[in-house]
């Protein structure tokens, strides 16, 4: 199967740091990726370099077999979605108004949004279980709530690939599992939709991923299948901390060890 997102030979560099050099990357439909890394390692600019929002130091990035630099960006975000890091709220607009954002690459610039653009938002915040809150101005909702927001958009916007950068930031236990099981629903209804989610927790990229992305920090990168890249040895190396690895009945999971001997 052919692949949605390509990187060939991708060199990613910010500041003083590579994220990636000489990336080779084919995200095809049904794939779910995790990028992991310690902090600082160029996990965001990475993303933000998949998405042509940061230009690549070499190589290229090709979406639906075309380059991507070559693509208008209102076609990139009819194919091509990404959840930020971080939740801006430059004006005080209302949750369904943010949601709808996500429909703008749908929509006629002439007619604006539709009774359909309407019901995909209002589907997209029951999916995260905010149903009811569609009169909110966002600037009055938690973290976790915003969050949940920010990743209804981009169920909104329906792109064949999502890159969501640290999507569990600010949820609690159940809802991180509860949207990352929705997000791994959600890729799987699509005829061909493929994601790539930046996770500090290798037990959740474990769960919902089929694929791992390591970045080593020094431009060095691993990947493959989570259940070959996923081992502890090399995650361990890849945080630069000793982990323990324990196995229950829905897989692995990793903890850092305790410093006992110095708190
Ligand atoms: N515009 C910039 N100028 C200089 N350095 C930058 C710039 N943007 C990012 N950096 C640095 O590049 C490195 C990679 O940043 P990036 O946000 O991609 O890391 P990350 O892996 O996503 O980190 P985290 O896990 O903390 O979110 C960091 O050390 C950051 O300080």
């Amino acid at each position: 199967m052919s692949a949605l997102l390509q990187a060939r030979g991708l060199t990613v560099r910010v500041g003083a740091c590579t994220a990636c050099r000489g990336l080779d990357l084919d995200l095809r439909p049904g794939e779910r990726w995790a990028v992991l890394g310690r902090n600082g390692a160029g996990k965001t600019t990475l993303l933000l370099t998949l998405a042509g929002l940061h230009p690549a130091a070499a190589g290229e990035v090709r979406l639906a077999d075309r380059p991507l630099a070559a693509l208008p960006r209102r076609e990139i975000a009819r194919r091509l979605g990404l959840l930020p890091q971080d939740d801006a709220d430059p004006f005080p607009a209302t949750v369904l108004e943010t949601v709808l954002l996500g429909r703008h690459p749908h929509m006629d610039p002439w007619r604006g949004e539709t009774g359909a653009d309407l019901d995909a938002a209002r589907a997209a915040l029951a999916r995260v279980g905010l149903a009811g809150l569609e009169g909110r101005n966002v600037r009055t909702l938690s973290g976790g709530e915003r969050r949940r927001v920010a990743l209804a958009t981009l169920l909104a916007q329906d792109p064949a690939v999502a890159l969501m950068d640290e999507p569990t930031g600010h949820l609690d236990l159940h809802q991180q599992v509860a949207l990352l099981a929705e997000t791994v629903c959600w890729a799987r209804e699509g005829a061909g939709r493929a994601l790539v989610m930046v996770l500090h927790d290798p037990a959740l990229a474990w769960r919902a991923c089929t694929h791992a992305l390591l970045l080593h920090g020094d431009g060095a990168w691993t990947a493959g299948p989570v259940g070959e890249v996923l081992e502890t040895a090399c995650l361990a190396r890849l945080y630069g901390h000793p982990l323990h690895r324990a196995d229950g009945p829905d897989g692995p999971v990793w903890w850092p060890r305790w410093p006992i001997d110095r708190v």
